[in-house]
C-alpha cells in the first residue's frame, strides 16, 4: 500500500485542479513537454481498500445465505413445511400447527415432511368410512392414495386439545422420526389441524399380528416357518431399539396388534406412543402396561412382552383371553402347563400342529417361558434370544437354518 504516486499529466489537461497550484516554468503559455507531479494518494488508497473490504464482505454474506437457501430448499422438499401456505384453509392449518410442530425435535431439524391437511382430506376421500382400516378407541385409520402414486396409511387423532392425546401425537411422531429400521414401521409424515392430528405411515398390506392370530382366519395364513420369520423380525426390530440406539429405547407397549406385516409377511413393530428412553432410575410410569410388574421402566420389559407375543405364536391364545369369568394371561395359563414338554403339542395351535421338528418346538417353548419370568433380572437379553431363534429360521427367510 503506496503512501504517494507518481501520475504523468498532459500540461492540457483540464480535469486535475492541483496543476494550478503548481509554478509555471518563465511564465509561458506555450504547450510544452509533460510536466511531472507527484500526486499524495494515500487517501485515494484508503477508500479503494475499504470500499473492496465492504463488497467482498457483502459478496461473502449475499453467497452464503444463498448457500443456506438452497439447503434449507434441499433438506424441505415440497411437501414440507413451505407447503403449508397460499389457499387461506392452509394458512389457518400454519397457525394452528407452529406452536404443535416446533415441540417435535425432529421437526426442527427438517426430518420429517409436514403434510397439508387438504392433501389428507382429499388423499382419503374425505375421511370417508369405505377408506377405514380400523376404528380405536382414540381415533380412525385410513388407507389413502396421495398424489395418485402407492397407497399409505393416514392415522387421524381426534381431539388434539386432549393432553393425553397430544403428548401420544408427539412422542409416536418424535421417536419414529429419528428410528429408522427394517423392522420399524415407516413414518412418511404428519399434519396438525386445528383439533386434528394426522400421522402418516407406509401401508401394512397384511395387518396386525393380532387380526392374522385372532381375526377371521384365526391364524391360518402363519406357516410355522412364517411364525418364526415374524418372530425374528421383531427380535431384530428390538434389538435394534435396545442396542443399537443411543441412548436405548424401551418400547413399553408391545404387543400383537402393534406389530404390523407387510405383503411379504415381514413384520414391524409400530406405535411408539409410549416409548421412551432407558433411563436406571425411571420409576414413574404414566402409563402402567399390563404385563409390567415391578413399576421399573427396563428392556426386560419389553423382553417379557415379546415372550408373551411368542407364546402367541406358538398357543394361537390371546395375551390376554376375556371370557365371561376373571380375565386370565397367556403367561398363566401356559407356564405351568409347558414345565413338562411333553404337553406341548397337545396345546399347540391347531393351524400349526405336526408342521415342525419338535425340537425346533421345544426350543422356541423355552425361549418364550424365559422371557416371561416374573424377575426382571432372569429374563434375557433380546440379542441372546435373537440369536437363538435365526438358527431355526430357513436362510431364505433371514435365519441360518439350511433344510437339505
Ligand atoms: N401402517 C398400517 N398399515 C396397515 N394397517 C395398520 C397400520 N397401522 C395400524 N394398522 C391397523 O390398525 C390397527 C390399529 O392400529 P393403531 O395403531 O391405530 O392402534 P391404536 O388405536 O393405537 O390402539 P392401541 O393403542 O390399542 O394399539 C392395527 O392393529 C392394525 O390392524
Amino acid at each position: 500500500f503506496s503512501v504517494a504516486s507518481v501520475v504523468f499529466v498532459s500540461a492540457t489537461s483540464q480535469e486535475i485542479p492541483i496543476s494550478q497550484a503548481t509554478p509555471r516554468i518563465g511564465g509561458a503559455q506555450s504547450p510544452g513537454p509533460p510536466i511531472v507531479k507527484v500526486v499524495i494518494r494515500q487517501d485515494l488508497n484508503k477508500k479503494i481498500f475499504i470500499a473492496l473490504i465492504v463488497s467482498s464482505t457483502l459478496l461473502c454474506i449475499t453467497v452464503l445465505f444463498l448457500l443456506y437457501l438452497l439447503l434449507w430448499r434441499y433438506r424441505n422438499p415440497k411437501n414440507s413445511f413451505t407447503g403449508i401456505k397460499g389457499k387461506s384453509d392452509s394458512v389457518k392449518s400454519s397457525v394452528s400447527t407452529k406452536p404443535v410442530v416446533h415441540k417435535i425435535d425432529s421437526v426442527t431439524k427438517g426430518t420429517i415432511p409436514v403434510y397439508e391437511y387438504q392433501l389428507l382430506e382429499s388423499g382419503t376421500n374425505k375421511f370417508s368410512d369405505s377408506n377405514v382400516l380400523s376404528r380405536g378407541g382414540r381415533g380412525c385409520l385410513y388407507s389413502a392414495c396421495l398424489d395418485g402414486k402407492s397407497s399409505v396409511t393416514v392415522k387421524k387423532l381426534d381431539g388434539g386439545g386432549d393432553t393425553d392425546i397430544e403428548k401420544q401425537f408427539e412422542n409416536e411422531v418424535d421417536w419414529l422420526a429419528k428410528i429408522k429400521h427394517q423392522n420399524i414401521v415407516s413414518l412418511l409424515g404428519f399434519s396438525v389441524y386445528r383439533q386434528t392430528r394426522c400421522i402418516v405411515y407406509e401401508m401394512m398390506q397384511n395387518g396386525s399380528l393380532e387380526s392374522q392370530l385372532h381375526g377371521p382366519s384365526q391364524g391360518a395364513g402363519l406357516t410355522w416357518q412364517l411364525r418364526m420369520k415374524i418372530a425374528v423380525d421383531i427380535a431384530r426390530g428390538l434389538e435394534y431399539l435396545h442396542e443399537h440406539c443411543h441412548p436405548p429405547v424401551v418400547h413399553r407397549d408391545l404387543k400383537s396388534s402393534n406389530i404390523l406385516l407387510d405383503s411379504d409377511f415381514n413384520a414391524k413393530i409400530s406405535d411408539f406412543g409410549y416409548a421412551t428412553v432407558l433411563m436406571s432410575q425411571n420409576k414413574n410410569l404414566n402409563r402402567p402396561s399390563e404385563y409390567l410388574l415391578d413399576g421399573k421402566v427396563t428392556d426386560k420389559n419389553d423382553v417379557y412382552s415379546f415372550g408373551v407375543i411368542l407364546l402367541e405364536l406358538l398357543l394361537g391364545k390371546k395375551s390376554v383371553e376375556k371370557p365371561s369369568t376373571e380375565p386370565e394371561s397367556v403367561v398363566t395359563w401356559a407356564v405351568p402347563k409347558l414345565s413338562d414338554r411333553a404337553n406341548l403339542p397337545n396345546i399347540l395351535d391347531p393351524a400349526i400342529k405336526g408342521t415342525m421338528d419338535l425340537k425346533h418346538l421345544y426350543q422356541v417353548a423355552a425361549v418364550a417361558v424365559l422371557c416371561v419370568q416374573p424377575e426382571p433380572s432372569y429374563r434375557p437379553l433380546i440379542t441372546d434370544v435373537l440369536h437363538s431363534l435365526i438358527p431355526l429360521l430357513p436362510l431364505e427367510l433371514g435365519g441360518s437354518l439350511r433344510i437339505l
